[in-house]
């Protein structure tokens, strides 16, 4: 089981739609904000699944509840909004921080690459983020992907990672 989170409307709903349906299907299909929990299976490769719990960014209260009942932790981040990278990072950190996380296989996940339209721009996100900073001092295992939810770039690469999990 992988818990997925984020600060709202960073796309997870989205991610996790585009994970259970199929490839061709491509247009930006309506989320709303996720209340409460959900709980999808997702096909990681021909043999392997994966459970995925959504949390919503309006839940980030009790994300921690959960915590020491997963194994993997998907924390996602709009890359594309520089509006909110400020309190995505105090959130990532608070979960590198917390005491059931020490030993949890942790994925950054850059989403909405679609809308980062150059390099520039992507590396300042990055700066802002941090990014260099809590990589050298977090005690996880931490991968980071890049991906977009609305054309799926980057898709291989997280789903090895989910395979990783199953
Ligand atoms: N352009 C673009 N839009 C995206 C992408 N991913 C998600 N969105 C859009 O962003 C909005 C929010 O997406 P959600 O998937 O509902 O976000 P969420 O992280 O689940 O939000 P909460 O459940 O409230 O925490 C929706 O309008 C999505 O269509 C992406 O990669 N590119
Ligand atoms: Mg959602």
């Amino acid at each position: 089981m992988a818990l997925l989170i984020g600060p709202s409307s960073v796309g997870k709903s989205l991610l996790l739609k585009r994970l259970t349906t199929d490839e061709k299907d491509k247009e930006l299909v309506a989320t709303v904000p996720s209340i409460g929990t959900s709980l999808v299976k997702v096909q990681v490769s021909r043999k392997k699944s994966v459970t995925i719990r959504e949390l919503g960014g309006s839940m980030a209260p009790v994300w921690p509840d959960y915590y020491s009942d997963v194994a993997a932790i998907i924390f996602v981040v709009d890359a594309s909004n520089l509006q909110q990278v400020g309190a995505a990072t105090i959130q990532f950190i608070h979960l590198l921080n917390s005491p059931q996380t020490q030993s949890s296989k942790i994925l950054l996940l850059f989403n909405k690459l679609d809308l980062v339209t150059s390099e520039a721009d992507k590396g300042k996100f990055m700066h802002l983020f941090m990014l260099d900073d809590i990589l050298r001092h977090s005690r996880q295992e931490v991968s980071v992907a890049e991906v977009s939810a609305l054309n799926r770039t980057g898709f291989a690469a997280m789903k090895e990672w989910l395979e990783l999990c199953a």
